[in-house]
């Protein structure tokens, strides 16, 4: 009947008309369709399909195998590299695929797509036209694609902890007792962690090389000085979740206190000495972070004797960030910040524009998350900054001397810059050869005092590591080109490979599902809730492809289970599905803060943090479908303001909570507790791998992630693996049994069924709901156009040609064709009206508001009680006025 696979199971009357056939399906009708799905359950046709699949499947391999494409050497957002414009332009062919696709979808042309072998089928592309209009119920566990048998040991199993703190002390390493003290009284941390014990004596200044006599420095008029300290930029370079943020707020607090303490001439320390640290980061939640966390340490009372102890009242930290008003942060500036975190978009714009901005003064440069800055392409960015930080040194030079803070030997002579990274890829070690002076490079295990000396340490551990597992499995040199860094065909291989493995923490626990298009969004919803019944206060991350993809499902899965077959959106929802609209667009959305271009100036409707207060509602939601958990989303385009509460509100958050998300929230943030990972989309990079897992398992405490892929995406783990990346095999069924279990399904062979109810009521609540519709279609979309941004190395992997649109709809929990989502581009009509008439209703109620009345003296009783707020004028609608914030950075 259909050639695309998909099979009509349920109700299969007339459902066009979405609100009747829904409560049609709801009741009265359950029975029928268990039935059917025990009957087909055993139905004698197994054999007869599994032949199909075999069939499919070989198909599906030849597909894949004639899409391998050999790796390209450079990847492709890093600017740096000569290679990228041809990895843009395979980018841009497959993007034009995808909207070429998506254009026959909507065309309801029902033609074949240009493909050969499509994996699981080609999706809509197959779909009669005739079918238009119509909408598909199809059965869960039919006619999905053959999972791989996966030729993988068990997996790595809990192991001691490799990122926590150790057994040296903090004092041992030359901090000021007074910071000392305050760690562990205020911060609870008594130990540092090796990563910290390895930078920290090096950004003082004081480690050995320094006591061998090494010079350093290149400031002529202190060369006399010399002989105290040697000063070297850092590339400081550990796993996630080690505590690489204080291996360098320490030494700066540390020196700048101690610059205060010792000067003996000259004003005291104040303020009006401009900015002696720039920490700058790829997303203004790291900066947030890092903001915080500085706030935090200067909270510290330092002195004794008879002065006592005295707040460092001087010490100001900072924030400059895309999205804030660049008025207030102008303010902040003049007034004096000592240790500024910040995005570079907004930095340069201050530098360039804010006279008031001082950087005389400066003498370390930080760039955090080092690899992301570059992969956003902030290098242009970067340069202009460091021209411009040069130059100002320059007029430094002419005002030494009127302050004794600035001129203390307690600071470095020069500024200094460090890089933070938890990899060594290529395109940092390129910036690192460019920028850094006098390096060292420091990692968990040792100093190394260049970038090839780490990076051989690094191969040299991935060759142990391969030669051992290789041992292990009885085929040794099997992998001998990998122990030299080199692909089979003995080329030298590319950015991320030849550096080493990907170092995780070694307590977190990998899992990887591969789950059929059809199951995704099931075991999501089973493995959340296997998930929170085993640990109730669990704190999950959920990451996604795309925005879109992160609004449906918060959406979803806070309102999903209660909302009554074909009731309509109640006025909580309208208002939220109106918040969506009110976004910040940014860059594509790949998650960061690549927003903080120019690009997405003019869409910027709001911002600054002195916008209109947030209620509770619009920052997380609570779920109807998990009850007592709390939902949250963080995107890019969300409204800065609601960024930062959102962000600083999952930190901390204290109870069982779901946090959907780009990779926004990948990079560098510390959210504490988080229990679990899920990637529910693979991400495009291995580095993106490696930072979503490590928003768990940090600093020494155990974690779990699990990785979604799809069957046709199987060959990723092998990608992984090399890697040193080897995640547990676990299987839906598993999954999906236990989740049947916990609500109490006695008969093994039901967690069919109960999986396929899960699935229903997303589906009916999508269709009887027009914002969770209008979402689910534009999620739908977007994740596919999403899907076309892998890397050209994963393109074999990962290629929108191997997508099956309509399996993947019901991850969407559409029944609509694919070719129906596609011909309404996501914009439900009956959403756009809704959305219309509610405009012009608060348009009418405003202007009614607004209209001057005219009131005795004696109308308003001084007694009066009530709102009388309609005397005064309207009231500020939320987000309104917010846009006049200058929002370019
Ligand atoms: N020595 C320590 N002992 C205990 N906790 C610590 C120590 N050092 C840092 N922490 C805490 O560990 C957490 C993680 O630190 P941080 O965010 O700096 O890690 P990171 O290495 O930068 O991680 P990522 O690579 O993910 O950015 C923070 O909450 C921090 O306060």
């Amino acid at each position: 009947m259909d050639d695309d696979g998909l099979i009509f199971n349920f109700a299969t009357t007339n459902i066009a008309a979405p609100k009747a056939s829904v409560a049609a399906a709801g009741k009265g009708k359950s029975q029928r369709w268990r039935d059917r799905v025990k009957s087909r359950q055993a139905a004698k046709h197994e054999d007869a399909k599994k032949e199909q699949h075999d069939t499919q499947n070989q198909k599906n391999t030849a597909a894949a195998a004639s899409f391998k494409e050999k790796p390209t050497p450079q990847r492709q957002h890093i600017k740096f590299d000569s290679g990228g414009a041809q990895e843009n332009e395979t980018q841009k062919q497959q993007q034009e695929e995808v909207e070429r696709l998506l254009g026959e979808m909507g065309k309801g042309s029902g033609g074949k797509t240009s493909t050969t072998g499509t994996g699981a089928g080609t999706g809509t592309a197959s779909l009669p036209s005739a079918q238009a209009g119509k909408q598909i119920i199809s059965s869960l566990f039919t006619k999905n694609p053959e999972i791989p048998k996966l030729a993988r040991d068990g997996g790595q199993e809990l192991r001691v902890s490799s990122n926590a703190a150790g057994d040296a002390s903090f004092a041992g390493l030359g901090l000021d007792p007074d910071i000392v003290g305050f760690l562990s009284s205020k911060m609870e941390i008594s130990n540092p962690t090796a990563i910290q014990t390895n930078a920290i004596p090096v950004l003082l200044g004081n480690d050995q090389a320094a006591q061998d006599g090494e010079t350093g420095g290149d400031d002529d008029a202190f060369n006399f000085e010399s002989s105290m300290k040697v000063e070297h930029d850092v590339f400081i370079q550990a796993a996630t979740g080690s505590g690489k943020t204080l291996s360098y707020l320490l030494p700066i607090v540390h020196r700048i206190l101690r610059a205060t303490q010792t000067a003996t001439s000259g004003g005291p320390a104040s303020r009006e000495l401009g900015t002696f640290a720039v920490i700058l980061t790829p997303t203004r939640e790291l900066a947030q972070q890092v903001y915080e966390t500085t706030q935090t340490l200067v909270n510290m009372t330092v002195g004794q004797g008879a002065g006592g102890k005295k707040r460092l009242h001087w010490m100001v930290p900072g924030i400059v960030i895309g999205g804030d008003s660049k008025q207030s942060e102008k303010a902040r500036l003049r007034k004096g910040v000592t240790i500024l975190a910040c995005t570079p978009g907004r930095l340069l714009d201050h530098l360039e524009n804010t006279q008031a901005f001082c950087v005389d003064n400066l003498r370390w440069l930080v760039l955090d998350e080092a690899d992301r800055l570059l992969e956003l392409g902030f290098e242009d960015t970067l340069r202009k900054i460091l021209a411009l930080f040069e130059e100002r040194a320059g007029q430094r030079r002419r005002v030494l001397g009127h302050s004794s803070v600035a001129t203390s030997l307690e600071l470095p002579r020069r500024r200094i810059n460090v890089l933070c990274s938890a990899t060594l890829r290529d395109n940092v070690r390129r910036l690192a050869d460019e920028a850094l002076v006098n390096p060292k490079f420091v990692s968990a295990t040792s100093v190394y005092d260049n970038a090839e000396q780490a990076a051989e340490a690094a191969r040299s551990r991935k060759r142990d590591r391969l030669m051992a597992e290789d041992i292990e499995d009885g085929r040794v040199g099997k992998r001998a080109h990998a122990y030299d860094g080199e692909d089979e065909d003995g080329e030298a291989q590319d950015g991320d490979e030849g550096q080493g493995d990907f170092a995780v923490p070694s307590q977190l626990v990998q899992k990887a599902v591969i789950v059929p298009a059809k199951l995704r969004l099931v075991t999501l919803v089973a493995l959340l809730k296997n998930t929170l019944r085993q640990q109730p206060t669990s704190k999950i991350i959920v990451f996604l492809s795309c925005k879109d993809a992160v609004d449906f499902m918060y959406f979803m899965l806070s309102h999903g289970a209660t909302q009554a077959d074909g009731e309509q959106a109640g006025e909580g929802e309208a208002e939220f599905a109106d918040d969506l609209f009110n976004t910040e667009e940014d860059a594509g959305d790949k998650g960061d803060d690549a927003g903080d271009s120019k690009k997405s100036r003019s869409h910027r409707p709001s911002g600054g943090r002195g916008g209109p207060q947030l209620t509770a509602t619009d920052i997380h939601l609570q779920s109807n479908v998990f009850p007592g958990v709390k939902m949250f989303r963080l995107h890019g385009s969300m409204q800065q303001k609601q960024r930062t509460e959102t962000f600083l509100a999952f930190s901390r958050e204290q109870h069982a909570s779901v946090l959907f998300t780009t990779d926004v929230a990948a990079r560098g943030l510390d959210l504490p507790n988080v229990t679990s990972i899920v990637q529910y989309d693979a991400p495009t990079d291995l580095a993106s791998y490696l930072h979503r897992v490590g928003r768990t398992a940090r600093l020494g405490r155990v974690g779990h992630a699990h990785l979604f892929l799809l069957p046709s995406e199987a060959a990723y783990l092998t990608v992984l693996s090399e890697r040193g990346l080897r995640p547990q095999d676990e299987s839906v069924e598993a999954i999906l049994r236990l989740a049947a279990k916990s609500e109490g399904t006695r008969r093994a062979a039901e967690w069919q069924l109960r999986a396929a109810e899960w699935q229903l009521v997303l589906e009916r609540f999508v269709l009887s709901n027009i914002t969770a519709m209008r979402l689910a279609k534009q999620a739908f979309l977007s994740s596919i156009r999403a899907y076309a941004t892998h890397g050209a190395s994963e393109k074999r992997i990962f290629h929108v040609r191997f997508l099956h649109f309509g399996h993947l709809a019901k991850a969407f929990a559409l029944r609509e064709t694919p070719a129906q989502v596609a011909e309404g581009k996501g914009n439900n009509q009956k959403a756009v009206e809704v959305k219309r008439e509610k405009r012009v209703r608060r348009e009418r109620e405003e202007k009614e508001r607004k209209k001057p009345r005219f009131v005795k003296g004696n109308e308003i009783s001084e007694f009066a009680v009530g709102d009388v707020s309609a005397y005064y004028g309207p009231r500020v609608r939320r987000g309104a006025g917010a846009g006049s914030d200058d929002d370019s950075d």
